[in-house]
């Protein structure tokens, strides 16, 4: 048995003054100091007796040791790194001895090893999922009977604590966890010890950890702490302590480690110990913070569980046995959709299990950190479905606040109180530093829960103000999220040409446009573009309604033909008030206002939701990113107001008809974003596939066919980077043809002879071997980039490349693709093309700085997806195994742009134009 060290007793210093004379020596009196060093001091200092005086303490990452009479040989049975945290944290926990396992999960199992088949352990009936799985196993496993009661009340214990009951340990968590109720520790221990002298008295400590709370100080036998939480603080291992003050039972717990072989890793040690150098300094932030959040949410009215607050109703229990209230608070909502709401509306608050870290966290626990307790049992034991946990972290309380209250508002759980005038920013910024108190309940002034409405005053003045017509506009929103996802495309040949009525192929791309249109109840529409830095909001109301195009044709949801100039103008006025955004965002903007306010019609049609969007396509690149996009607002929307249906499971496409109205609104997006697309962009991303598309220009008809004759054909997709302008480049063409129409003509006439070459070839119509056809195309995508070259869009940067891969050994035929000036360039790669020559011709254009990209032709268009049912709504979370409803709209917001197609994957259930 190790006996915990104070500081002083190795040091250097104490040789030396231990050998002047002086009565009491100097190290006599620092050694008595330091017994009483405070608790922040004891978590800093650490006792290391390393032979180098290595001032942290190193990681001893070795499994054996030599020799045979050394302190230690085998590192499942002891490991210095490991010994020194446990020393450490013995002096920490007032115990006799601590030791240091792999998470606090298997410090229960080795402590419940401690009682015998037909004994009884007494628990509480609010405690961690975790806890509850392990006692129900050990239970149904290993002949033990588990009692469940009420640790908040001495008396609903008694019953049980008489000798023939067995009971061998009360195991007790205070505040519990997620209801923070309190159990009077010292009360009980007394009590247990009285009536069971046998029993042992278990803690889990985790949610105060030894800074604010000690039970072996109380009469506890053991206490354990998840290490993984405030110990360790950062989330980046597991461990877990248990701390024990009876020379017996370290024995006991010393003998069941060394033989499972439980003990923590020398890495995870080493970590764990300097994690616990900062505990307290991380616990007063994080507690102040949490004081605060429950200060707030309690006076708007929420039921907040938190012993800081006055209204806990076993406060003063709670602070004499610790000395705070702890960073983990839970408050309830009443509505069990409101909650997910909340959840999935905060961006600092990560959702996730645990606590303890930094960073600050929320759950539902019934979803994630509870749910291996059935429905039915947490419904008995009083734990309400919508409960809420916040676990506040070390960030600045403004910034929390900020988000939390930003989410409460999008959510619909809080409204802004128009009676209140809130403080100037410059009184406020004083509050917060000279009161934050008053100044966090100052804030909450300015906000009421919406059932604040119901009260009797509140109902006649409503009444008053519907009677008299003053009632805002009842919003409406969507049931659901709607979930879609379109391609973007490659032109194989006839760019710019389409424009001015030439016949273009194109086909869709492996790379695409996900988005998610989700509910919410602020009289808000917004949109979310993580990856160009979009976030942006407006108010329903304040669009700018009163100049929507008074539609003449009956068919609302048929999408115009033209933009309205006055309309259009309107919005860009309202988008570019937010001056964050750069000017991809500002198009995204305004393409989406456009849309929704024309598909919506009138104000009151408008939808509160949110848009958001992320794409796995470069953006401006050439590769139709804008008309995936488009293709995304349009489907969702339409949608959104029932003039399509959102697919069921069972059907395996999307009509023809609803094909051609969500093309139909994507063009007109595409107008917004391009001045004058051709539409072969958003024919292709809806359709998918690959098309010979022909824009009906000056009353000749237009037309699109599928191209179905051939197999796969590899493309190699090479992005110059080279940023530029659709609309500038289309713009530029046309005036040119303008200017020079003998120049242009000829050159248009010539691409349409390559694509009806090419429509022949891939439509099958002619037999041609396989090889032929690869040579032909080659030829062709040659010719066509010389008449795009001779149109002045081609790029240096494009050129670039089509030397580099038409060079030896390559060989290849390589054309700009989309509308040029830089973006993308298209090589064809022929089927007997070796890997080795296909590795060596990406690593020579990565060299050059472009990101080749390989993909092939054709591939689905347009995606919606088709279920609402639980399970796939579920994200499953590690911890419990079990699912939580993690609104689409976050997980993709949080999904970088590598994980875009394994999240598609994971929402599955999609149904295909
Ligand atoms: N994923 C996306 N999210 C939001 N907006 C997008 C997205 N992709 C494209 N856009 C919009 O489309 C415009 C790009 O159009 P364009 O320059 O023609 O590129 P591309 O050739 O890729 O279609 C951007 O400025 C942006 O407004
Ligand atoms: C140049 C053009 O033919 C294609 C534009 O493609 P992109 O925007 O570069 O992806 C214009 C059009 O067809 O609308």
């Amino acid at each position: 048995m190790t006996t915990p060290s104070t500081p002083g007793d190795s040091s250097l210093a104490t040789s030396v003054y231990s050998l002047s004379s002086k009565s009491p020596t100097e190290a006599e009196q620092y050694k008595a100091r330091a017994a009483n060093w405070r608790f922040s001091t004891l978590c800093a200092s650490v006792d290391n007796k390393d032979q180098y005086g290595a001032s942290s303490t190193p990681i001893y990452q070795t499994a054996t040791f030599k020799g045979m009479d050394g302190q230690y040989d085998y590192t499942r049975s002891g490991n210095p790194t490991r010994g020194g945290l446990e020393n450490h944290l013995a002096r920490l926990y007032g115990a006799t001895q601590a030791f240091a396992l792999s998470t606090g999960m298997t410090c229960l199992d080795t402590i419940l090893r401690l009682v015998k088949p037909g004994e009884t352990v007494l628990a509480g009936d609010d405690l961690y999922g975790g806890t509850n799985r392990l006692l129900t196993y050990l239970g149904t496993h290993g002949g033990v009977k588990v009692i469940h009661a009420d640790t908040t009340r001495i008396e609903a214990l008694r019953p049980y604590l008489q000798p023939g009951n067995k009971v061998r340990m009360v195991l007790l968590e205070s505040p519990t966890n997620p209801l923070l109720k309190i159990a009077d520790l010292e009360g009980i221990s007394k009590e247990v010890k009285q009536s069971s002298p046998d029993a042992l008295i278990v803690v889990d400590n985790t949610m105060m950890s030894p800074y604010l709370q000690r039970p072996l100080e109380l009469g506890a036998d053991i206490v354990y702490d998840s290490g993984t939480k405030y110990l360790s603080g950062h989330h980046d291992l597991m461990a877990g302590i248990i701390a024990v003050k009876r020379p017996e039972i370290c024995k006991d717990i010393a003998f069941l480690i060394n033989s499972v072989g439980s003990g923590l890793a020398p890495f995870d040690s080493f970590l764990l110990l300097r994690g616990v150098k900062t505990m307290s300094l991380r616990m007063d932030r994080q507690m102040a913070t949490a004081q605060l959040v429950a200060l707030y949410l309690n006076s708007l009215g929420f039921l907040v569980h938190y012993p800081g607050l006055k209204s806990h109703p076993k406060r003063d229990i709670h602070w004499k046995q610790a000395t705070g209230a702890g960073a983990v608070l839970s408050f309830v909502t009443g509505d069990k959709a409101l909650s997910e709401r909340i959840v999935g509306g905060t961006r600092l608050w990560g959702i996730s299990v645990s606590f303890g870290a930094v960073n600050s966290l929320i759950s539902m626990p019934c979803l994630m950190s509870h749910a291996s307790i059935s429905a039915a049992v947490r419904a008995e034991r009083g734990l309400p479905e919508n409960l809420i946990r916040l676990c506040v972290g070390i960030e600045d309380p403004r910034d929390l606040m900020d988000d939390l209250e930003h989410s409460l508002l999008s959510a619909g759980a809080i409204t802004p109180n128009l009676s209140h005038s809130p403080l100037s920013n410059s009184r406020s910024a004083e509050l917060y530093v000279s009161d934050p108190e008053a100044w966090i309940l100052e804030r909450a002034k300015g906000f009421k829960r919406p059932s604040s409405e119901s009260s009797a005053i509140d109902k006649l003045v409503s009444g008053v103000k519907k009677g008299l017509g003053f009632t805002a506009v009842e919003r409406k929103t969507i049931e659901e999220d709607i979930v879609v996802s379109a391609p973007g495309k490659v032109i194989l040949f006839g760019e710019h040409a389409v424009v001015h009525g030439v016949t273009a192929i194109a086909s869709s791309v492996n790379l695409r446009c996900f988005a998610v249109l989700s509910p919410r109840s602020d009289g808000k529409v917004a949109l979310e573009v993580p990856n160009v830095g979009v976030e942006a909001e407006w108010e329903i109301s304040k669009l700018p309604w009163g100049l929507l195009p008074v539609h003449s044709n009956t068919h609302k949801h048929v999408a115009d033909k033209d933009l309205d100039p006055a309309l259009l103008q309107a919005i860009e006025k309202l988008v570019h008030e937010h001056k964050e955004l750069g000017k991809t965002g500002i198009n995204s903007c305004i393409a989406y206002l456009y849309l929704y306010m024309v598909m919506a019609g009138a104000e009151s049609e408008g939808p509160a939701v949110t848009f958001t969007a992320t794409a796995n396509l470069p953006i401006s690149a050439g590769l139709g990113s804008s008309a995936a996009y488009s293709t995304c607002i349009a489907s969702s929307l339409l949608i959104a107001h029932s003039h399509i249906n959102k697919p069921n499971q069972d059907q395996t496409r999307l009509s023809e008809g609803e094909t051609n109205i969500i093309d139909g609104w994507a063009f007109l997006s595409e107008k917004v974003l391009h001045g004058t697309p051709s539409g072969i962009d958003n024919a292709v991303s809806v359709r998918g596939g690959a098309v010979a598309f022909t824009r009906a220009v000056g009353g000749r008809k237009g037309g699109l066919d599928g191209l179905h004759g051939f197999s796969s054909i590899r493309l190699l997709l090479t992005n110059t980077l080279v940023p530029r302008d659709t609309k500038s480049l289309v713009a530029g063409v046309s005036a040119k043809r303008l200017a020079e129409p003998h120049v242009v003509d000829p050159i248009l006439d010539a691409i349409q002879s390559i694509s009806d070459e090419a429509s022949t070839l891939l439509s099958g119509q002619t037999q041609v071997e396989r090889r032929d056809l690869i040579t032909r195309l080659e030829t062709l995508i040659r010719e066509n980039h010389s008449h795009l070259v001779n149109l002045g869009v081609s790029h240096p940067s494009l050129e670039m490349v089509v030397q580099a891969t038409a060079a030896e050994p390559f060989g290849l035929a390589t054309k700009l693709t989309g509308a040029g000036g830089g973006g993308c360039a298209v090589t064809l790669i022929p089927d007997d093309f070796p890997q080795s020559s296909l590795d060596a011709l990406i690593t020579t254009l990565e060299s050059q700085g472009f990101q080749p990209h390989l993909t092939s032709v054709g591939g689905p268009g347009l995606g919606i997806h088709a279920s609402s049912s639980q399970k796939e709504n579920k994200v499953r979370t590690s911890e419990e195994g079990e699912g939580m409803t993690v609104p689409k709209r976050v997980t993709l917001r949080e999904t970088p742009i590598e994980g875009l197609q394994h999240w598609s994957e994971r929402v599955g259930n999609w149904v295909h134009t």
